[in-house]
């Protein structure tokens, strides 16, 4: 196995630091591949069956939580609130589309950012997350430290055991499933690689969480993200933005689906409101042709990112409904199935999407305005989409 990872994270790897101390990093790594991982095999074969369910047609995906977490606002009350506002979420579109709700988490290891310009305004190097460095904007906070990979470690499973808890104590109504599985991008490869375990004479798996997806900035062909997760047994999603091409979308499902396996790989659409309509029709096509059924799944955030007048990152929550609106459109027209939504939220009162039942004006952004990185959508805005998104669904029966 070990060969075969060093064979495949040989290849070029887009958005990693350049860590000052490769000794470190080696060590840290040796200590990872030691330890109990986050969660376990016989989940992540759970999550695989639901999401087999979700692929053909008969269950939903709700995916959502931080973009960013950090390691001192993973507390069990911001856990708890991510937690409870997914399960709002599901309640209301279980009630609406009549289907059960497969719900994940962006949570329990999400501490890896990718960035767009590895410089800050100031000059700095940019924030990767806390698993990389800090945020504070000093040039010894934002040095990349291997060791944090260890705190993240600890603060996942440390995150992992609150959910776990939290889903033994919880009641669900009918058609909801009260297991919530957790996910995050697969982004960092020094923390990915060690977390990796043969469980069985299986694929190996990744265990630093259920799902893991790749991101629209390390999607290359090409590159070592791409070739770590076809070596892994876990469910992975790709995210596909703007550019992306019909080749480019059947060539993720042929690498990634090899076996032919329903809801193996989850496309994630993330297109822009105004850009859905036209570049996913061409690629749910032409997917759908190659015979491999995956889960379609809308993040109507990341393609709708602007700058607020008072120089704040943001999100209009029209704009975000209409990009889900979208793909509704584009898959009841080719009679795929809309399978699944994939949200930054939080379950606190934050101001930093525009919009929603609350009126959020550019005005109220500095108010509450504490993400890491982008603008998450607050409990009232989250509760509000599922409700508005699974009236758009609930015309549209789920079947392929
Ligand atoms: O969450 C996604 C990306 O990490 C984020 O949009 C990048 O933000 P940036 O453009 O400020 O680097
Ligand atoms: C970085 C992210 O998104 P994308 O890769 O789609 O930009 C994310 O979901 O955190």
């Amino acid at each position: 196995m070990s060969a075969a990872l060093d064979r495949a994270l040989d290849r070029p790897a887009a958005q990693q630091p350049q860590w000052p101390d490769p000794e470190a990093v080696r060590e840290v790594r040796t200590i990872l591949e030691g330890v109990a991982p986050v969660v376990n095999a016989e989940e992540v074969d759970r999550l695989r069956s639901h999401l087999a369910a979700v692929a053909t047609g008969t269950a939903f995906l709700l995916q959502g939580g931080d973009c960013a977490e950090t390691f001192a606002g993973t507390t069990e009350h911001a856990i708890a609130g991510t937690v409870d506002t997914l399960h709002r979420m599901a309640s209301l579109l279980t009630s609406t589309t009549g289907l059960p709700v497969v719900t994940i988490g962006r949570l329990a290891g999400q501490y890896a950012k990718p960035r767009s310009s590895p410089i800050d305004t100031l000059g700095l190097p940019t924030y990767r997350g806390d698993i990389v460095n800090d945020r504070e904007t000093t040039a010894e906070a934002r040095a990349p430290d291997p060791h944090r990979m260890l705190r993240a470690y600890v603060n996942a499973t440390a995150a992992m055991t609150v959910v776990r808890a939290l889903r033994a104590t919880r009641t669900v109504g009918r058609g909801t499933e009260a297991e919530l599985f957790t996910s995050h991008e697969a982004l960092l490869l020094d923390y990915e690689r060690s977390m990796v375990r043969v469980r069985g004479g299986r694929q190996p798996y990744d265990l630093s969480a259920h799902f893991l997806w790749i991101g629209e900035r390390t999607r290359q062909l090409d590159g070592a993200h791409l070739a770590f997760a076809e070596l892994l047994a876990n469910p992975i999603g790709v995210k596909i933005g703007p550019t992306t091409t019909p080749e480019q979308a059947v060539e993720y499902v042929e690498r990634l689906d090899p076996h032919d396996e329903p809801g193996r790989l989850t496309l994630i659409s993330r297109m822009g409101s105004t850009e859905v309509r036209r570049v996913l029709p061409p690629i749910v096509e032409k997917v759908t042709a190659s015979g491999h059924a995956v889960v379609w799944q809308c993040d109507p955030m990341h393609g709708n990112t602007v700058q607020s007048p008072g120089g704040y990152k943001t999100r209009h929550f029209d704009r975000v409904l209409d990009e889900i609106r979208g793909f509704v459109e584009v898959h009841r027209a080719l009679g795929t199935h809309p399978g699944g939504l994939h949200v930054e939220l939080t379950g606190a009162d934050v101001t930093e999407c525009l919009g929603g039942p609350q009126h959020l004006s550019p005005t109220d952004l500095p108010h509450r305005y504490t993400t890491a990185c982008d603008p998450r959508l607050n409990r009232t805005q989250a509760i509000e989409l599922a409700s508005l998104a699974g009236e758009m669904l609930f015309s549209s029966p789920g079947q392929p």
